[in-house]
């Protein structure tokens, strides 16, 4: 069985549907396919869901009962104008209408209002799509999450998927039916509808192949695979053929949003396979990820903005039994996660991402000067981290120095490095305005 998942390039508009469509139904072996909400069509085109964003900050905002009404109006008519060119014979508008109408009348709680509208882009339309289908002969079924049994954790924004999901979505689904299910959120055990992070259809799509025990998991997009480096800085890249679990981990985790980071999770201990494919070019093989492959040198090099560094020093720090820990208890009493912690004998640095400190910064930093007395602290934000990844990094002599001597030669930088124990990626630690002028550097030192 093949479950299929399409982004919201794949379903941006109807000769877009018609293309997913036909994928769907050529092949019976491809009975379930997630969808996202209509994506960009054109390059300064607005993605559905921000348009649903923007609704939730009108309707937060107070705005007028016409900047409300005409943004609801904006959201339907990308509904409407795909019913239209389908066409589809019995119109779903008043119904979407309605729902969010109630949604926006009815929920008090901000958070839950907007997860609540943000999850409207791909519900809406998974079920258009299987309405139309359906109506061209092929008996289809559209599943809401809260009907899939797809459970998760109650934090917005930021769901989580609870493990019992895998049996009741399995229990859920009829076996035989071609099934189409919206990605990007789940039910909470309290009843609430909880988005993913963004991108998050992805996992949708990885959590029914692994509740489904899928032989692979096809996942459509705009783009023929997964290249070497983020196409949109790298004219025409590498295209990789295979990666495996791990490097596609570390790759999305910096960069290649092409594939969601936590999609990785659900798949990787069944072994499914994952392929990258392109709804406009189905006939390309593009990229597989798999469990493990022979590997050479850098697979890929990716970069991600947004990370600020917590820098601390303190004489005798390795000498301290306990200092980590404590450093750490910090953290985790203020909710905040970190990405890396690069150390000396006398210093420690917390990477993180930018947005984990709004609101807390200086809560956290008084906590950790006042708990570890420290000897000084430091605070640099405006980060990139750029990785280089590959298992065949292990046992590759001499790689790192190729990143150095390309960072050397276009004057970058270089904040700090960090290799985890796995041996499969290297960390760089640049300012973000060096980021483009760094991958297109290191790209060309091991492309
Ligand atoms: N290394 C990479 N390989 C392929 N695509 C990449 C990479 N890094 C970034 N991208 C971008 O990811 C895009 C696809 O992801 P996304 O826009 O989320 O698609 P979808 O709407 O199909 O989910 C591509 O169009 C490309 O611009
Ligand atoms: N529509 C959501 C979820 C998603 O996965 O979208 P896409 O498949 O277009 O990346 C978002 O924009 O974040």
């Amino acid at each position: 069985m093949k479950i299929a998942k399409f982004g919201g390039s794949s379903v941006a508009d109807v000769a877009q549907i018609k293309k997913v469509l036909s994928i769907f139904n050529a092949d019976d072996e491809r009975r379930v396919i997630v969808v996202s909400a209509p994506g960009r069509r054109y390059p300064d085109d607005t993605k559905l869901t921000d348009l649903l964003i923007e609704l939730y900050h009108l309707v937060i905002g107070h705005a007028d009962t016409q900047q409300i009404t005409d943004k609801i109006n904006t959201v339907l008519e990308r509904f409407q104008s795909i019913e239209q060119d389908l066409p589809l014979k019995q119109s779903l508008i008043p119904h979407f209408k309605g729902k969010l109408e109630h949604l926006i009348k009815e929920t008090t709680e901000h958070a839950r209002l907007l997860d609540a509208l943000k999850s409207c882009g791909e519900d809406f339309n998974a079920e258009l799509i299987a309405a139309y289908n359906t109506q061209q002969g092929i008996d289809t079924l559209y599943y809401h999450p809260r009907d899939a049994g797809l459970f998760v954790t109650d934090e917005p924004g930021n769901a989580r998927v609870l493990e019992e999901s895998y049996t009741a979505i399995k229990d859920s689904l009829p076996p035989t039916k071609k099934i189409v299910i919206p990605g990007f959120f789940g039910i909470s055990k309290t009843g609430h509808i909880v988005t993913f992070s963004r991108g998050g259809s992805d996992l949708t799509g990885a959590v029914i192949a692994r509740a489904l025990d899928a032989g692979i998991y096809e996942n459509y997009t705009d783009v023929s695979g997964i290249f070497s480096a983020n196409p949109n800085i790298i004219p025409n890249p590498n295209r990789i053929e295979e990666v495996t679990y791990d490097e596609m981990r570390e790759l999305s985790y910096a960069g290649f949003n092409v594939f969601h980071d936590e999609a990785i999770a659900p798949l990787y201990s069944k072994e499914i396979p994952v392929v990258i494919k392109n709804t406009n070019r189905p006939e390309d093989p593009g990229t597989l990820i798999v469990s493990s492959r022979q590997a050479e040198g850098v697979v890929g090099v990716s970069c991600d903005k947004g990370f600020a560094s917590i820098n601390i020093k303190k004489y005798m720090m390795n000498r301290e039994i306990g200092f980590t820990r404590k450093l750490l208890s910090i953290l985790e009493d203020l909710n905040i996660s970190y990405e890396h912690i690069p150390s000396g004998i006398d210093n420690v640095s917390i990477i993180l991402r930018e947005h984990q400190l709004h609101g807390k910064e200086a809560l956290l930093t008084e906590q950790i000067r006042t708990t570890l007395n420290i000897d000084q602290l430091s605070t640099e934000k405006n980060l990139a981290i750029l990785m280089i990844v590959g298992e065949g990094m292990k046992t590759a002599v001499g790689t790192a120095n190729k990143a150095t001597q390309a960072f050397m030669d276009h004057q970058i930088n270089l904040k700090m490095i960090n290799q985890g124990s796995s041996e499969i990626s290297m960390m760089f630690g640049i300012e973000e305005k060096d980021a483009v002028k760094a991958v297109k550097a290191v790209y060309n030192a091991y492309f």
